[in-house]
């Protein structure tokens, strides 16, 4: 059996830019998802977080039958698709994943089934996977299934840390640290849907989107100086201007946007809303206060102390 813990993330700086080239920080966080691969006689997938609507009954065949199952699966089965169709190999296997929080909540979980299931299936094959095949592997695949997408997350997510990714690509670990509170709530939208929505907002105003977007960079390239001398108060107001370019991008929600504009008044150093937006993650420098505002919109508080530990696979001989 292979056990494989994947740690979630928090985009601290850049999401949405970074999917057109301009640079992001993300930090990997001590929420694991755990995936198991078991030797088993056909190939079977078991999620404990997943939750499928509309589900129809054919009464005949006592099957279940329902429109979004392969969409909600499409980022694990496209992962075991891949090794058939590049390594010409599959074997049967029971894949659980147990995942600690919600999917589509802006924490990647996305990103975080696919490394899963990249590292703990290609050791099931008899691969050696590094953390860096894994992570290039893995973002070649969430690219796929969303259409659009960063190597943000699956980076992240392989390599642990805190990270900086330039424009232009490859990635930086940022030596610095940052403390951090965090929760989220329920999004309304999938990333994969938000990205086609910003998408459409570059194709109908592209001057305004790319002034937009180019603000973002600048502001991510000063938050990492910030990050490197541990200026808090410079790394938070940051933290807003970005929120406020996000909002403009349109994929704030008011609850998030009172959040963050109660917290400036009321003196939090920075808060923002993390990850693919439409509800989901939002991340403030760490303070009581912010706990208690996100507790205030009936958000869930994940444990965003920085995972340093990428993806780690262990094979057990029972
Ligand atoms: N526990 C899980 N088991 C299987 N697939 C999951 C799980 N959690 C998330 N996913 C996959 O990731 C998708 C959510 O991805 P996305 O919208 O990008 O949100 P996130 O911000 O969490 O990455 C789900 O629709 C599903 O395909
Ligand atoms: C919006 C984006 O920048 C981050 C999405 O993060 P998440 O899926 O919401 O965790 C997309 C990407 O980088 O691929
Ligand atoms: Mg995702």
């Amino acid at each position: 059996m292979i056990e494989v813990e994947v740690p979630l993330k928090l985009t601290l700086f850049g999401e949405h830019a970074v999917v057109y080239g301009e640079p992001a920080i993300a930090m990997a966080i001590n929420e694991k998802m755990k995936i198991k691969i078991v030797p088993y006689h056909k190939m079977v997938l078991k999620s404990n977080s997943l939750s499928i609507k509309g589900i129809k009954v054919d009464l005949e065949e006592m099957k279940l039958e329902s429109e979004e199952t392969s969409r909600v699966l499409s980022y694990a089965l496209s992962t075991i698709n891949f090794f058939e169709k590049e390594y010409g190999t599959r074997k049967n296997a029971l894949i659980e994943i147990e995942s600690p929080v919600d999917p589509s909540v802006g924490l990647g979980t996305s990103a975080a089934v696919i490394v899963g299931i990249v590292g703990g299936y290609s050791r099931y094959l008899g691969y050696e996977l590094t953390r860096e095949e894994i992570a290039k592997i893995s973002h070649k695949i969430e690219l796929t299934v969303q259409g659009l997408g960063s190597r943000m997350d699956t980076y992240t997510t392989s390599l642990g840390g805190l990270i900086y990714f330039p424009k232009g690509g490859g990635y930086e670990k940022i030596r610095g640290e940052i403390r951090i509170t965090a929760g989220y709530i329920r999004r309304i939208a999938t990333t994969a849907e938000i990205l086609k929505r910003v998408k459409s907002l570059k194709e109908k105003n592209p001057d305004l989107f790319n002034d937009l977007i180019s603000s973002i960079g600048k502001t991510v390239n000063k938050a990492k100086i910030a990050i490197e001398k541990e200026d808090e108060e410079e790394i938070g107001e940051l933290m807003y201007v970005n929120h406020g370019l996000l909002m403009s991008l349109g994929v704030t929600l008011p609850p998030i946007d009172n959040l963050v504009s109660t917290a400036k008044i009321l003196g939090l150093k920075g808060c923002k809303i993390s990850g693919g937006g439409g509800g989901g993650s939002t991340v403030c420098l760490e303070d009581e206060r912010a706990r208690i505002l996100l507790s205030t919109i009936g958000a869930k508080i994940v444990d965003a102390r920085i995972s340093q530990e990428g993806v780690t696979i262990k094979e057990i001989n029972q």
